[in-house]
């Protein structure tokens, strides 16, 4: 039995955690809303992030008190909104056991330096790589919290840990693969979400499937170009934290990326569709972020670029899609 600490009480901490007490571990949940704490111990809920199931494991238990939360812990999983992590994590700095591992389930880019949750995580918490894994993968919070079968991937420079990682929080609903390529795996997260906000918007606005593949696919072509100029693997692209992903964020209504696209497409302004969101919308702040770093890498960001427009701008659906095509023909 491994003792493992999931910093941030979530949708998707929650019910990662529920995967870790599924795969025998014990789960100490860390979370700043002492309602969120209190709802686990004494209800085994979490009414607040994940309504949908109304018994969490019993070997799910939460703390609100930092040092308690990762005393003993052989793994750190951290699942805070991306914006926020290093905030909460430069706190745990000094607390965390000299051999632990941390794994990020998070995806997003910061802004303002424009690094990724490895960097972010390793930088605040001055973690060496070999003892930092990242996982993503299809994993929407709410089906595989009902145990509906998924997968994802665990990459880390260390392949001991990677794999120690993958074993520790592998059921027989929730299944892992292994990967060297972190970069690459945060890269897929990351851009997705700012996919997902396009393919949301052109749906929201009422267009088709064609709209909508192609809007995916033009994101995919995007996350390839930029993810390789930063040194990722290319088969990750094609793996379940990136295609994988693409698929189930830009189909699903559950998906708060989609559906926060899907309401500005409605007419919803900004502040209108995060007032809407239940949950942290990533692709939000991350956009900014993937248009600096095409710059900085020279990689052309046409869909990142005409999101941001969107976002700051408030341009609509149509002049989304025109800027994002451009008025000349290219090479696909
Ligand atoms: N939901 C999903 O399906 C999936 C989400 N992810 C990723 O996981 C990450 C978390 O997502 P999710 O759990 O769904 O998001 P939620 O919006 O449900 O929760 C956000 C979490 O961040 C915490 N948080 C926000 N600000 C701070 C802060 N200043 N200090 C400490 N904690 C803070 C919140 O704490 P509090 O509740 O106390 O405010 C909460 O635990 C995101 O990067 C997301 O992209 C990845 C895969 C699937
Ligand atoms: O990352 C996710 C599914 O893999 C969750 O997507 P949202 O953050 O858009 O809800």
């Amino acid at each position: 039995m491994t003792n493992v600490t999931v910093l941030g009480a979530g949708a998707w901490g929650t019910a990662f955690g529920q995967v870790l007490a599924d795969a025998g571990n014990r789960v100490t949940m860390w979370a700043i809303e002492p309602e969120i704490v209190e709802g686990i111990n004494t209800n085994h809920c979490n009414d607040v992030r994940l309504p949908s199931v109304t018994r969490l494991p019993d070997a799910m238990t939460a703390t609100g008190d930092r040092a308690q939360a990762v005393a003993n812990a052989q793994i750190i999983v951290v699942t805070i909104a991306a914006q926020h992590a290093r905030e909460a994590l430069e706190q745990f700095k000094e607390l965390i056991p000299g051999d632990a591992i941390v794994v990020s389930l998070m995806k997003g880019i910061e802004r303002g330096t424009y690094k990724r949750m490895d960097e972010v995580v390793r930088e605040s918490l001055d973690l060496p790589a070999n003892r930092f894994a990242c996982l993503s993968g299809p994993n929407l919070s709410a089906q595989v919290a009902a145990r509906e079968p998924a997968a994802a991937v665990v990459a880390s420079e260390n392949p001991e840990a990677a794999r120690f990682v993958a074993q520790t929080c592998t059921t027989d609903y929730f299944h892992t693969f292994v990967s060297k390529d972190v970069p690459g795996v945060e890269m897929c997260g990351s851009l997705k979400n700012v996919t997902a906000l396009a393919v949301g918007m052109v749906r929201g606005a009422g267009y088709g499937d064609n709209t909508a593949a192609m809007v995916q696919t033009r994101g995919l072509a995007e996350l390839c170009a930029l993810g390789r100029a930063m040194g990722a693997d290319e088969r990750t692209f094609f793996g379940l934290a990136g295609v994988g992903d693409l698929i189930a964020t830009c189909g699903s209504t559950l998906s708060r990326n989609f559906t926060f696209g899907a309401n500005l497409g409605k007419g919803m302004s900004v502040d209108e569709a995060r007032e809407a969101s239940n949950g942290v919308a990533e692709g939000v702040p991350t956009t900014d972020a993937v248009v600096a770093l095409g710059k900085r890498y020279g990689v052309p960001t046409p869909l990142a670029t005409a999101m941001s427009h969107v976002l700051a701008d408030g341009i609509s659906c149509e002049q989304m899609l025109h800027e994002m095509f451009g008025s000349g023909i290219t090479e696909e």
